[in-house]
């Protein structure tokens, strides 16, 4: 562990389908003086996300689906994102890859890695691997849609590159590493 830090104290406060662990630690700021403090951490283990792009078209792939969290925070739940998932004990080329199979029904060729994210690491533990790849007709193997036993409902949204940057700006797409990807992919593509 980092030397600047001395955990005191560490109380679990929920573990069912992820685990919330309240930490007590005691941090040695910049001038050596030592200052307590408490943190909540959420962990539901790291993640992979792919953005699917038909270069031919200049179009992409992206999912709807119904998000609990974005409605108690008053925004719209049914949340524009590009596919993505929790690693499960794979590596985050494999989970990705398998994401973007059960919510899109593609298995996409030319596959690249682009970075890894933390969205909230005041809170979450959470690290996610950014990948693009392709899709065309010949990559299209299943409807997708999601695992209905587990709650997904998924609707497959089809844009240009274009409109989809403007969806940023205007706030209709507000998915942190839907919005990493898709500038990533304005900033590289040609
Ligand atoms: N029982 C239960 N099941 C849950 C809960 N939260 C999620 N699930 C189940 O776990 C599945 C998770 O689906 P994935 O496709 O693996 O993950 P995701 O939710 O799409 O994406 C995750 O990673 C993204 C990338 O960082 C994140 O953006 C997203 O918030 C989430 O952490 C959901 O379909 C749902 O069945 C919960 O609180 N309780
Ligand atoms: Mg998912």
């Amino acid at each position: 562990m980092d030397e600047r830090i001395r955990k005191i104290d560490e109380q679990l406060l929920a573990h069912d389908w992820g685990k919330l662990t309240k930490v007590t630690l005691d941090y040695q700021r910049n001038d050596g003086r030592w200052q307590r403090m408490s943190r909540e951490v959420y962990d539901h283990g790291s993640a992979a996300a792919m953005l699917l792009f038909n270069p031919a078209r200049e179009t992409v792939l992206l999912v709807r689906q119904f998000r609990y969290p974005v409605l108690e925070n008053g925004d719209n739940p049914d949340f524009l994102e590009v596919c993505a998932g929790l690693l499960d004990g794979e590596a985050p080329e494999i989970a990705a890859m398998r994401e973007a199979l059960e919510e899109t029904g593609h298995a996409p060729t030319d596959i690249r890695h682009i970075c890894d994210i933390y969205a909230s690491p005041g809170s979450l533990t959470e690290k996610c691997h950014l990948f693009i790849g392709h899709y065309d007709e010949a990559t299209r193997q299943t409807a997708g849609g999601g695992i209905e036993a587990e709650g997904e409902e998924i609707e497959l949204v089809e844009l240009d590159l274009a409109e989809a940057l403007t969806m940023i700006a205007d706030g209709r797409i507000l998915d942190a590493k839907t919005v990493v990807l898709l500038q990533n992919l304005a900033m590289t593509w040609r």
